[in-house]
């Protein structure tokens, strides 16, 4: 075994004897058997990641919110306070899984965001293989569970390819959501590549559920193959939007935010000095001018903005506890002090995306609606419940960044990309409860793991030549404290914020705030700051002045970097970018304008389904309506918290509208359809002037074999999104129901009649 060349992977095989002998007797002696196994005493590695929460969040970084599971891990392990992100999602999860900038991989920017260029197309290329596949080609088991948000958005369906879906990207089982979201309440689960219904218990919630597979899968492996190690990919879709989380959780935190997120900050900054884990010297960093001081909110506005942070908070402390569970399973069954268990408290800064006054749904920022506190309020009491779909007020997400002044998407701010990181591992690492605070990068945890394994770089994989890993190991702090730093020098780029990092040096320039999408300004005349970070945790003095020719020369290699990995051209087009045709990535559908739909096509993403936005459309249903009169949905695309759908309803065809969650626009025949076979036609009619032309109503028409039976008018349309999660469904309509009245799930919602055939088609 330890001569086994690792380097190529697939391990090739040793050539087998040939034989002479005619009967098997006269041989004496089997020949072994060749099978893959990890170095001795390789351990096994679990990596748990959770979504858009950023440093200044949990307690043991100094947070305000409970994180036990971090804070005991934290005490028997090492915890790192230098350690970065890219500030989103898509790329961290790439550079953490690959062990390269996430430019190299292809992923410049979100999945949703891709472009024709090299850096940014959203398909990882096979010369940058995962980690999980050189584990997995070295002898591990491997599992994902969760949050992937890696897969070419156009790849998404079920023509795949399916090469970048987890299960070709190194992972024997995965078990979760391919895209940037879901609904925790009801989500879209993956087994594989197959859609799945998640069990139907009480009170479900998506991270219960995705922890019991991730337990169940470690356990069986454990079981069964107790000598072989497991890698465990653990991604919550929490604690990003939707803030779904059950209301006992919310309430442990009644009234801990009442004080607001100016006081926060400061009781923040006070309690990460008093445990260490940021120098006595910091300075709380401004928040940004945006952001009002809480002192002036209205009373109103202060209450739910409160219940914001309230529903928040208990969501980032059942995420931990639901960790907390994975720990006390590889505890019982004895194999904590073999696992090297890494957590990563945030893919990126706390999410500002819900705008200065919070979101009932999220949905509204995607489509560049703005939600009013008025309409808000009255839904305190629900918020985080299975009817809301919500986002918290940006000044939280610049609170729980604490002390620095940005959020997620700012690559160029360490609100965007320190994250908490820690480090467990009792039979590798002797020292418990240390703090280390060389600089590292997402990067660096792939080549850590390969060296805690004891395993090489590989050079080919499947075939491949790879592009060399571009991060460095961090095993060289693990018995050392004061080690010298190795990781010297990092860009960081997201949608035109950009900065770089340099022997204690940060240059950096603040191109957009987060919640900037339009009226950019001109990338030439960015003004470039420069730190000192080795005395200035929380960059608050700028140096640019003081030394210009230092800035010049890490401006200078922020270029040189910028070229050597793919991020130039630089791409600020936030919203424009979300266009395939604008963007220059494929588009599955391609200019096409019909599509023809069978009974059983559900579960389809809005990226891989026809774009039925800002046009007119029409849908001819060819159907045999049962003896009564049929009931169900015919067609639909998106749910609860926006989307539209045909459907019958005692006998009568219906087509509504959901704009939002916020208003339905329903047109409904007042005659039922009688037994035998029928053509219903929807008709909907776009009133704007072209698809560039957004958001405008229509005048629907639904009618039966050729006669029309009701007409009506929908005042306004979703622009840009509807879901990331609701799909597009023939004959059922899968998670939350569009319509109000038609029931819930797959079950209640199925089509009683036939659907022989359904043809959509745009102009
Ligand atoms: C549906 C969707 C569209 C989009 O353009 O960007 C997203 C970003 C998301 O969060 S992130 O993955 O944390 O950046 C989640 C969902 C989406």
């Amino acid at each position: 075994q330890d001569k086994l060349d690792r380097t190529v992977l697939p391990i090739q095989e040793p050539e087998r004897p040939k034989f002479s002998e005619l009967d098997v007797r006269n041989v004496e002696e089997i020949p072994p058997f060749f099978e893959v196994k990890p170095p001795k005493e390789a351990p096994n590695v679990i990596i748990v990641l959770i979504d858009d929460i950023g440093f200044g969040g949990p307690s043991t970084f100094g947070g305000p919110i409970q994180t036990p599971t971090l804070d005991r891990l934290a005490k028997s392990g090492l915890l790192y306070n230098n350690f970065h992100t890219t500030a989103l999602c898509s790329p961290t999860r790439m550079a953490l899984k690959c062990g390269r900038n996430h430019h190299t991989a292809n992923t410049g920017s979100i999945m949703e965001s891709s472009t024709g260029f090299p850096g940014n197309t959203g398909q990882v290329p096979n010369s940058v293989a995962p980690l999980a596949e050189m584990l997995r080609l070295n002898g591990y088991s491997t599992g994902a569970f969760g949050k992937w948000h890696e897969t070419a958005a156009w790849e998404t369906s079920v023509s795949g390819p399916f090469d970048r879906w987890p299960t070709r990207q190194g992972f024997d089982k995965f078990y979760g959501f391919i895209g940037g979201e879901t609904d925790q309440w009801f989500p879209l689960v993956y087994d594989g590549v197959t859609r799945v219904t998640p069990p139907k218990t009480e009170g479900y919630h998506f991270t219960v559920d995705m922890t019991n597979q991730a337990i169940g899968w470690m356990k069986a492996q454990q079981s069964i193959t107790p000598d072989k190690p497991f890698f465990m990919y653990y991604a919550t879709g929490a604690v990003h939007a939707p803030h779904h989380v059950p209301k006992k959780w919310a309430d442990k935190y009644k009234g801990k935010f009442d004080k607001g997120w100016d006081n926060i900050r400061l009781e923040s900054i006070a309690r990460q000095k008093k445990l260490g884990v940021i120098p006595s010297n910091t300075k709380l960093a401004p928040k940004p001018e945006d952001i009002k001081d809480w002192e002036v909110l209205t009373p109103d506005e202060r209450r739910l903005f409160a219940r914001q942070a309230e529903v928040f908070a208990g969501f980032l402390e059942q995420t931990d506890h639901e960790i907390g569970r994975l720990t006390a399973a590889v505890e019982e069954i004895g194999e904590m002090d073999n696992t090297l268990f890494i957590y990563i408290a945030g893919d990126n800064g706390t999410s500002a995306e819900g705008g200065f006054v919070g979101m009932y749904n999220e949905m509204t920022y995607f489509n560049n609606v703005t939600e009013k506190v008025e309409d808000l309020l009255p839904l305190i009491d629900k918020w985080g419940g299975p009817e809301t779909f919500p986002h918290m007020a940006a000044g939280w997400a610049v609170a729980f960044d604490s002390p620095f002044t940005w959020t997620k998407q700012v690559a160029s701010d360490f609100g965007g990309t320190r994250n908490g990181m820690i480090i467990h591992w009792p039979n590798g690492i002797k020292e418990k409860g240390g703090i280390r605070s060389q600089f590292a990068h997402v990067i660096d945890i792939a080549p850590t793991i390969l060296e805690a394994v004891g395993l090489p770089e590989p050079k080919s994989v499947n075939g491949t030549p790879q592009i060399p890993i571009e991060g460095t190991s961090l095993l060289y702090t693990f018995a050392d404290a004061d080690a010298e730093e190795r990781h010297t020098t990092q860009y960081f780029e997201m949608f035109g914020n950009r900065a770089l990092y340099h022997d204690g040096w940060f240059a950096r320039t603040i191109h957009r705030a987060p919640w900037q999408s339009i009226n950019m300004p001109p990338l030439e005349t960015d003004v470039w700051d420069l730190y000192n970070i080795r005395d200035d945790f929380s960059l608050t003095n700028n140096l640019a002045k003081d030394h210009p020719e230092k800035l010049a020369k890490l401006q200078a290699l922020f270029m040189s970097e910028a070229k050597k990995y793919n991020v130039l051209p630089i791409d600020d087009r936030v919203i424009a970018r979300m266009n395939p045709a604008i963007a220059g990535r494929p588009d599955i559908l391609g200019d096409r304008t019909s599509l023809t739909l069978y009974d059983g096509m559900d579960g389809m993403l809005e990226n891989t389904f026809m774009n039925v936005k800002n046009r007119s459309m029409t849908i001819t249903a060819d159907l045999v309506i049962p003896e009564g009169g049929a009931d169900g949905v015919i067609l639909t695309q998106g749910g609860r918290f926006g989307g539209w759908c045909l459907y019958m309803k005692n006998g009568k065809p219906i087509y509504t509208y959901n704009y939002l969650g916020l208003e339905r626009f329903t047109v409904a025949s007042s005659s039922s359809i009688p037994a035998g076979p029928a053509t219903v036609v929807l008709d909907f009619a776009y009133d704007g002037k072209s698809q560039e032309d957004l958001g405008k109503g229509g005048k629907v028409t639904i009618s039966v074999d050729g006669k029309s039976v009701a007409k009506g008018q929908v005042e306004k349309t979703q622009p840009l999104i509807f879901s990331a999660d609701e799909t597009a469904d023939v004959g059922l309509d899968n998670q939350t129901p569009v319509a109000n009245d038609i029931g819930i799930g797959r079950e209640e919602t199925r089509f009683t009649g036939k659907i022989k055939k359904i043809t959509l088609e745009v102009k």
